[in-house]
């Protein structure tokens, strides 16, 4: 399976701007993981403007069809505002979008979403999917309000096993019923690898990994 265009522009952005390094990083799971993704430093306006475009561009890819986008807090606020000006300015679809509070606030407007109303079909933009709890936490909103999720879509999928032998990404896909697309997967930051002389001294380590705590992949 060849990596499309945005995909491997996506890599080269990430990598050129130290949002996807390459190491020794512990994560709150405890793993060693070998690379590290970290979407906190989309911190300027070229590259949130930048990942509004990737995230758009897998939206188009897919064809997944939405209603609404929504960010959980924090992260997935300045995700989701850059992909819906990204879906208006380079794919001409103007897709209202909202958010939670974090903290419920009881003046002025109150309430815990701000933005557009939860109507319709809704796609959840976040960073990423670790345990699940954010996204599962967001269904909930989603579902409270009245509104159908159709989807979730994050930059980075880590294909890796939770608990059990499946992801927490296919373990959201089975309890809903719903896709979670990404940008990239871990298989496709391998391939890219492969691909790329430069960060050759990098693959036995993405390999090793993979095979460790990777999940079933066809
Ligand atoms: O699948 P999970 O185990 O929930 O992990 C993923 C979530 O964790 C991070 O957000 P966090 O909840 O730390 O909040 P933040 O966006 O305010 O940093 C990240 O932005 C995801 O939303």
């Amino acid at each position: 399976m060849s990596l499309k265009p945005y995909q491997r522009d996506f890599i080269e952005y990430a990598i050129s701007h130290d949002i996807l390094s390459f190491g020794s990083f512990t994560l709150k799971s405890g793993r060693v993981s070998p690379y590290f993704f970290n979407a906190g430093k989309f911190n300027k306006g070229s590259s949130l403007a930048a990942i509004g475009t990737f995230y758009a561009s897998v939206l188009q890819d897919t064809g997944l069809e939405f209603d609404v986008v929504f960010g959980p807090a924090y992260k997935g606020i300045p995700l989701s505002s850059s992909t819906v000006i990204a879906l208006a300015e380079k794919c001409n679809k103007d897709v209202p979008y909202s958010f939670n509070r974090k903290e419920i606030k009881d003046h002025g407007e109150g309430g815990k979403i701000v933005g557009a109303p939860l109507e319709g079909r809704i796609l959840i933009v976040d960073d990423v999917i670790t345990a699940g709890t954010a996204v599962r936490e967001s269904l909930s909103i989603i579902k409270e309000c009245g509104a159908t999720p159709v989807g979730v879509v994050v930059a980075v999928n880590r294909q890796e096993k939770g608990t059990g032998e499946i992801s927490a990404v296919q373990q959201i896909e089975k309890d809903y019923g719903i896709p979670v697309l990404s940008i990239v997967n871990l298989d496709q930051i391998i391939q890219y690898i492969k691909e790329q002389g430069d960060y050759s001294e990098h693959l036995k380590k993405m390999e090793e990994y993979r095979a460790t705590y990777g999940i079933q992949t066809s």
